[in-house]
């Protein structure tokens, strides 16, 4: 079967004319495709031999929403979605003043094995494809009846460890006839994949690149994030500055503060001398508790936030939403797959 929503709008062109279709039967059915159709008989515009003839040859598998939770405190909405191959994945939507931002998965599980990080338990069992990510945003915005204006890219997964699939689905979620969602209301956060760095560095494209950061230090770094080993924390910051020098773009560290392991000052100290020459906006996250993980949160959050500002560098909490749900990343898949495994 054709995977035709992660499909381009000149590829659907094509695909239209070599079954004898006038060119403009491809926009009708990209725009159909993006507005969220589970159907094609749903596409009212087209001849129903056309209808019947795409449902012949292209799949069509909206996700199916296993488990929904709502926040009581800020209406935070966290979705389960089951995928046509019985994979579950997680999107998170999210109320904020200037909008309302979807957090999607781009795998399914991940492979990168961060020690505090819940997606990672069960390791990676397949890349979503571009299609995927986009159905994620179209219904997810169907079924909360909320209008989506920004996407972040840190739910389930490693985006640069899928980059062909997460590219293509910027450039469907861009697109003028889908959702039209602005490259500068996207973020794509990474655990440091140097080679996917470099790689979008050198395409230019307008969205912000979150990095996971977590430590300025390898010893700290390697005890909490595999990766790196692979692409040490040196090699990380050198990319960092060749892609603002490329880009022109600031970059954004995310920074999950661990008791005992990355919230000293020294730390914040190097994390200020290593980001010398850029403008970095350092994002502290109050670490989450994840059951298979040794780390505890840190109580120094507000004294690390202090020495970095200390340095001049802009240094946020991030608000934590949902706290009365799973919001954390991961954690709802794993109860899933837990309940699954208690009931065969
Ligand atoms: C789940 S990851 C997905 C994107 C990408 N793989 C990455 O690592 O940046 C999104 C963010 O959640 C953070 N994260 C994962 N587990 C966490 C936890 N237990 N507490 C706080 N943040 C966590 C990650 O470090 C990362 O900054
Ligand atoms: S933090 Fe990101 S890279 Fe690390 S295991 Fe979790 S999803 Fe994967």
């Amino acid at each position: 079967m054709i995977d035709i929503k992660s499909m381009s709008l000149e590829e659907i062109t094509v695909l239209l004319k070599s079954m004898g279709q006038p060119a403009f039967r491809g926009k009708q059915v990209f725009t159909w495709l993006h507005k969220g159709v589970s159907y094609f008989e749903e596409m009212s515009n087209l001849s129903k031999p056309l209808r019947e003839a795409l449902a012949k040859d292209c799949a069509l598998t909206p996700p199916q929403v296993v488990y929904k939770q709502v926040s009581k405190l800020d209406g935070t909405v966290k979705y389960l979605w089951e995928l046509e191959d019985g994979n579950c994945i997680e999107s998170v939507l999210m109320q904020y003043k200037h909008g309302n931002t979807i957090c999607i998965s781009s795998q399914v599980g991940c492979r990168m094995g961060c020690a505090f990080c819940a997606s990672t338990v069960a390791g990676k069992v397949r890349d979503l494809t571009a299609g995927e990510m986009v159905d994620q945003v179209i219904f997810t915005q169907k079924d909360s009846g909320l209008p989506i204006s920004n996407i972040v890219l840190m739910g389930i997964g490693e985006p640069l460890d899928n980059m062909d699939n997460v590219l293509r689905f910027l450039e469907l979620i861009n697109h003028g006839d889908g959702m039209n969602i602005g490259m500068r209301h996207i973020s794509l956060s990474t655990c440091g994949i140097v080679t996917g760095i470099d790689r979008l560095a050198e395409l230019g494209l307008q969205i912000t690149l979150s990095i996971s950061l977590h430590a300025p230090d390898n010893q700290s770094r390697s005890a909490m994030m595999p990766v790196n080993k692979a692409f040490d924390v040196e090699e990380l910051f050198q990319a960092c500055h060749r892609y603002f020098k490329k880009t022109g773009r600031r970059i954004s560290f995310e920074y999950a503060m661990v008791d005992g392991v990355n919230d000293s000052d020294a730390q914040a100290d190097l994390i200020a001398k290593k980001l010398k020459g850029m403008p970095g906006h350092v994002n502290l996250i109050p670490l989450n508790d994840v059951v298979e993980s040794p780390f505890k949160p840190s109580k120094r959050v507000s004294a690390f936030q202090k020495r970095l500002e200390s340095h001049g560098l802009t240094a946020t909490v991030r608000r934590s939403l949902g706290g009365d749900i799973d919001a954390s990343c991961g954690q709802l898949r794993r109860k899933a797959m837990e309940e699954r495994r208690a009931n065969q």
